[in-house]
């Protein structure tokens, strides 16, 4: 039997395991297989929790078609709470490794339920070498570049994971006929997250997002953290700015160097599968 905690960050909802007392298999087959809406326990992927020589605890995210993911901002605040809730700490401020590196994650306490948690999410990093995008200059910040033969105006940085952040007078289009072009071309070699994003204004952004290995989710926490900086790089929100998704809102913040974003983490059910019924 394998426990699994369901959670969900502003409508972003993975399946989480405890990794540390339980063999949680990692395959491409078993993800994709629980992550069916239908035929599984249905997520966008899957989060495991491991311990760490570095840090408080591990966590591995995985995709729903089993990709591994390097980062997951509302991943890792649903994880925060989980280890508190599930008493593997009794910390409120946690250290958290992850594939992009340790994150510093503060859980907010209210009435002994933990209400929001505040995550360090490190650098902004738009040199497109490290993100990686294959481009003609050392970034891309507003410049053009052509996708399935359609131009368009970009802005990329990576938060541990690849993005891709273009604005647009509005979100009405469809987003599963273009977004399937983005994750593929070859100009992203690790594929890329994108976002589309409508300016409400210099305090308040609105975005739909392309995840790469899940499609469109509710909500991208690494991405909002990417579109309020690349909103702050092309002067179109300050260094605070509510980010509004499918799901729900993150408040990010960009403070000596470094992206914060704040925002709910919820459980939703927990239950057993057996293995070999997602073989
Ligand atoms: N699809 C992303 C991982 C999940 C990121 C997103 N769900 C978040 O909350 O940051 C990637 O492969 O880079």
């Amino acid at each position: 039997m394998l426990q699994f905690t369901k959670m969900e960050g502003i409508g972003n909802d993975y399946v989480y395991m405890d990794g540390i007392h339980q063999r949680v298999p990692m395959d491409a087959t078993f993800i994709s297989k629980i992550s069916d809406r239908h035929f599984g326990i249905g997520s966008d992927g899957l989060i495991v929790i491991l311990e760490s020589e570095v840090a408080d605890f591990k966590m591995r995210m995985f995709n729903l078609d089993g990709s591994e993911g390097k980062m997951c901002g509302n991943g890792i605040r649903c994880f925060a709470k989980f280890v508190y809730d599930e008493h593997l700490t009794k910390k409120t401020t946690l250290q958290i490794e992850t594939l992009s590196g340790i994150k510093t994650c503060e859980l907010k306490i209210e009435n002994g339920e933990v209400t929001s948690v505040t995550v360090d999410m490190g650098k902004p990093v738009t040199t497109c070498r490290e993100i990686p995008v294959v481009y003609d200059q050392e970034e891309m910040i507003d410049d053009e570049l052509v996708i399935n033969g359609i131009k368009y105006r970009g802005t990329a940085v990576s938060m541990g994971n690849p993005h891709l952040v273009i604005y647009r007078d509005n979100l009405d289009f469809n987003l599963e006929k273009i977004g399937p072009h983005f994750e593929k071309d070859p100009m992203f070699p690790e594929s890329v997250n994108t976002e589309f994003v409508q300016v409400i204004d210099e305090k308040h952004l609105k975005m739909r997002v392309w995840e790469r290995g899940s499609g469109e989710t509710h909500a991208c926490g690494t991405g909002a953290c990417a579109v309020m900086y690349a909103s702050y790089l092309n002067h179109l929100c300050g260094p605070e700015a509510d980010v509004e998704l499918l799901g729900g809102h993150l408040q990010i913040a960009y403070r000596d160097g470094h992206i914060f974003m704040t925002g709910p983490a919820r459980t939703t059910f927990r239950g057993y599968i057996q293995e070999e019924d997602y073989r």
